[in-house]
């Protein structure tokens, strides 16, 4: 067996594994069916026999008998099969519902930089088209399968049961149908996950799109965008026709197989029933049982080729499901790495985001309880790195990093000991008093309310007719980018961890916001352990550390009149921004 068929199988016990809670509900309902199905054919082939030997012999009761029979087998297999039926179609409800929320689960737990290095549409793409091909297995492809077996192998025990040689020639056809269709198998697979690809790519324009439909707009991107897009649908629908020609071209050669198979069945039987060999009306059942013979073996060749299509979806949930995730919160190593309590300890930290491209290199810094700390520095320096890794977002390649005595392995070991503060702060869909519940999800309302108060974000919530249970669309659209702030505030206040990470919005925003920005930013530093990234100096004056950040090194250390004082690059920086504030102020006053 070479590998791609060995990951194939693989790939299939893991999509039959989905449904071991309820395999034996899904098994009987999909038996059922199938069953019941394929009593109906064999019993229509004796009424068949039966109707043809009436009309030959002028045999009244064995016509009566043929009609009850059809009766009484269509009313019974009525009922059977709206039973069966809705036991396994109940069963792939459930697990679908299953597998989309595990999905969603593992998707939650994965990586920062899994997450980062795969497009938001791809993940959507994921969840959405490549689960639904999972589901066809379960809906479709297994209960068709099943049914073709049943179908078939009853066909060929009772063809063999009424004459063997006939039975013998159409299951050595039927084996090499199942032999021509394997051919086509692998070509299948990478058809489909070309596909799938396609499909994700797609997606990702999408997002782009609607992500981006303001910086769409501003730069005409309009047709960009939507060339883009074309260029994708137009590749999923070139690979899609190139793989409905292929399935084309082997139902047209299975079908031309099957008809010549049939005549043939005719032919043999005629010369049979010349010689006496059986009798007239055996022709009507052993052409039924043919038909079973030949329906199964083109089912199961056409089923091989499209459970190709649902595995090359399946191995991307897949992949999504294995991709690296957070450790679990295991042993939390809580010993000091020094004597002091430091609240934040980094010692020694080393990280790349891409093997041989170190990004931060030999930092340590640390910071006691209540201890303001600064970094600053040129763009792209390593400054937003250093506050992921402190908060846990990466893993170190090199050194350690404490968050009050906790090692920070993982975000999960250490996030409730700090709130953070992004730049541009996301907003969930749903109300104001949501959003900031978000900061601890046992707050009261009274506490809320307060956290807002303290944010200056009350009154202008107030000012909303529904107050805090405004709904404030996707990612916050009906507010302002200082209000989002101060909501983003509020929750980090409802929180009250002892440490803060802050990360200075570099966007301009008018003075007044501002302002009101950082007085509840300073509202929400009292008592606590803070870190900000600060991209105006003016803002971090007071902290007692300021760390400049070079290069993904420390370059300097200490208060803002120290770092003036030695002359280096903080101050070079400093001076910078002087000058352009005064720059701008004398063009302002001209
Ligand atoms: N997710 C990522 N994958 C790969 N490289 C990254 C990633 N994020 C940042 N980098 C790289 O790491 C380096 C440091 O970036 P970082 O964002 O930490 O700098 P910064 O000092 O915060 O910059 P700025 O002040 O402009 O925000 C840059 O060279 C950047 O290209």
């Amino acid at each position: 067996m070479n590998d791609s068929s060995l990951s194939s199988r693989k790939e299939w016990l893991r999509v039959l594994a989905y449904m071991k809670p309820r395999i034996g509900i899904y098994t009987a309902g999909v038996l059922g069916n199938s069953l019941t199905e394929a009593g109906i054919f064999a019993v229509m082939a004796f009424v068949f026999r039966d109707m043809i030997n009436a009309g030959i012999e002028m045999n009244k009761s064995l016509l009566y008998r043929a009609v009850w029979t059809i009766g009484i087998t269509a009313v019974s297999a009525s009922i059977l099969l709206i039973g069966f039926s809705y036991l396994y179609n109940w069963c792939v409800r459930k697990t679908m519902a299953e597998i989309r929320a595990n999905t969603f689960d593992e998707m939650t737990r994965l990586k920062m930089e899994t997450v980062e290095r795969m497009h938001s549409g791809n993940f959507i793409s994921v969840m959405t088209h490549d689960i639904q091909t999972i589901e066809q297995v379960f809906a479709i492809q297994i209960p068709s399968m099943v049914y073709a077996v049943i179908y078939g192998s009853s066909s060929v025990i009772l063809l063999l049961m009424l004459d063997w040689r006939i039975g013998s020639i159409l299951l050595s056809i039927g084996l090499l149908f199942v032999w021509f269709n394997r051919l086509f198998v692998q070509s299948f697979r990478k058809l489909g996950d070309r596909i799938q690809e396609s499909q994700g790519r797609m997606n990702e324009y999408l997002t782009d799109f609607l992500g981006g439909f303001s910086a769409v707009k501003m730069f005409h991107l309009e047709r960009k965008m939507s060339g883009h897009y074309k260029d994708a649908i137009e590749e999923v629908t070139k690979l899609s026709i190139a793989r409905a020609r292929k399935q084309g071209l082997i139902d047209g050669i299975n079908f031309t197989l099957s008809s010549l198979n049939y005549a043939g069945v005719l032919i043999v039987c005629a010369y049979m029933v010349s010689r006496n060999w059986i009798g007239a009306g055996d022709i009507g059942a052993i052409v039924q049982f043919a038909i079973g013979i030949a329906f199964m073996f083109q089912q199961i060749g056409g089923l091989m080729t499209q459970l190709q299509g649902s595995l090359a979806g399946a191995s991307r949930v897949f992949a999504l499901v294995d991709g690296d995730k957070e450790k679990d919160l295991p042993e939390i190593r809580n010993t000091p790495m020094t004597d002091k309590r430091f609240m934040i300890e980094m010692k020694h930290a080393s990280f790349a985001y891409e093997t041989g491209r170190t990004v931060i290199n030999e930092v340590s810094l640390t910071a006691l309880q209540g201890e303001r700390i600064a970094l600053v520095g040129p763009s792209g320096g390593g400054k937003s790195t250093l506050m992921k890794l402190l908060m846990g977002f990466y893993s170190l390649d090199k050194g350690e990093i404490r968050i009050d005595g906790v090692q920070a392995e993982s975000v999960d070991q250490i996030s409730d000991k700090y709130a953070y503060v992004p730049q541009d702060a996301y907003l969930f869909q749903g109300t104001i008093a949501e959003n900031i519940r978000f900061g601890r999800m046992d707050a009261t309302d009274k506490e809320i309310m307060e956290a807002a108060r303290q944010a200056y974000a009350h009154d202008f919530i107030m000012g909303f007719p529904e107050g805090y249970d405004t709904v404030i669309g996707e990612r916050g659209a009906l507010l302002s980018g200082g209000q989002k702030q101060r909501i983003a505030i509020a929750r980090a206040m409802v929180k009250n961890a002892p440490i803060l990470f802050l990360d200075e919005a570099t966007s301009a925003l008018d003075s007044d916001s501002e302002n009101w920005i950082q007085l509840s930013l300073e509202k929400l530093m009292e008592d606590k352990t803070t870190v900000s990234i600060a991209h105006r100096l003016s803002t971090i004056r007071g902290s007692d550390r300021i760390y400049v950040i070079d290069q993904g090194r420390v370059v300097e250390e200490g208060r803002h009149e120290q770092l003036l004082q030695s002359e280096g690059l903080y101050s070079m920086l400093n001076q910078k921004q002087s000058s352009s504030r005064n720059s701008c102020a004398k063009e302002e006053s001209a």
